[in-house]
């Protein structure tokens, strides 16, 4: 728990001293109507049911929520926002966007930029994880739609993964389809989701999986029409809150504080690397190419 107390109390100095705030221009505040509440930061869009304690947060950046500096920025504040209300227990993640849950990192934010620009864009990738994988709420990630690469390291930072019964919609890590590679803590979060050796399958490949497939490899946990996705995450979501909290919380830091103390000894050599790594010109060349392929399959 020491690394997630540390974590925890690092991010709320953060968010209390208003260094996050300066930046976006202030917090978002909850509105109130009834027994809900809500906020919305732009990018993000937070309901929260004060009976159940159940907050459910929707990404909202079309095209394809793709994770870029601003995103992960308000995803961040967002997020340590909702842990540090007691009166929050649960977090159901999902997208307001159709088919989409999310792209995944923003590839142009890799793309032609500056050193510190790389630099800032990974530590709020690393930032992302380190709160969501470290969350003490229950997470279920309700995936409505196509999620590559950072988009199913989110669903898999989530205790428990609903998604909807299209094999249209797939998921999976699939950098190296980019010529780009999942860093340890992307392995390490596939790993204890669905083990070593469907992990180092799944890795090598670059392997996207239709709905049908995750489920079969555990890449995520059950599949419901589409309709049912948010109906069947907020039944899931009782039965988790059913469990004790504290039980529940140590529980689930004794299976991730392994991972998560790994990167947070490791940051800054972890940014330099990425750093090093995407800068490279064979890097920036892969990237143009699949970037370049993806604007003209259309
Ligand atoms: C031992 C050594 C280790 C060294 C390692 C060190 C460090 C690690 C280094 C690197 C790690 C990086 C980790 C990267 C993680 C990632 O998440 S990379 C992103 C991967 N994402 C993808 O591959 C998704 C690509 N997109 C798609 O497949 C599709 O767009 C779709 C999401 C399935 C949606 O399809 P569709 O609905 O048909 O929409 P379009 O394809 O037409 O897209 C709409 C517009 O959005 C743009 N776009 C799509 N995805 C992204 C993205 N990820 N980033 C930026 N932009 C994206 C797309 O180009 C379209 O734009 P236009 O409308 O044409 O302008």
């Amino acid at each position: 728990m020491a690394a997630q107390a540390v974590l925890r109390s690092s991010a709320r100095a953060r968010l209390l001293s208003g260094a996050f705030c300066a930046q976006r221009g202030g917090p978002a505040l909850w509105q109130h109507h009834q027994n809900q509440r809500a906020f919305s930061n732009g990018k993000i869009l937070v309901e929260m049911d004060e009976a159940t304690g159940v907050a459910v947060m929707k990404m909202k950046s079309p095209p394809v929520n793709s994770l870029n500096l601003d995103f992960l920025t308000e995803f961040s504040i967002s997020l340590e926002k909702l842990e540090i209300d007691r009166s929050c227990r649960g977090l159901i993640l999902t997208s307001a966007v159709s088919k989409i849950f999310s792209a995944g990192l923003d590839i142009t934010e890799m793309s032609g930029k500056s050193n510190e620009h790389y630099a800032a864009f990974w530590r709020a990738v690393q930032e992302m994880w380190l709160k969501l994988y470290g969350s003490n709420m229950v997470t279920i990630a309700a995936i409505n739609g196509s999620s590559p690469a950072g988009g199913c390291l989110m669903a898999l930072c989530c205790d428990y993964r609903i998604m909807a019964d299209n094999p249209k919609f797939a998921i999976g890590l699939n950098e190296t389809q980019l010529g780009i590679v999942a860093p340890f803590w992307f392995k390490d979060t596939m790993i204890n989701t669905i083990g070593n050796r469907a992990t180092e399958l799944s890795l090598q490949l670059g392997q996207m999986y239709p709905a049908p497939e995750a489920l079969k490899f555990g890449l995520v946990d059950k599949l419901v029409p589409e309709d049912k996705v948010q109906s069947a995450a907020a039944a899931a979501m009782s039965q988790w809150l059913s469990v004790p909290d504290h039980a529940r919380q140590l529980t689930k830091s004794m299976m991730r504080k392994p991972a998560i103390d790994r990167l947070v000894k490791q940051r800054e050599a972890d940014i330099n690397n990425f750093v090093s790594f995407i800068s490279k010109d064979s890097i920036q060349k892969s990237l143009q190419i699949y970037m370049d392929r993806l604007k003209q399959k259309k």
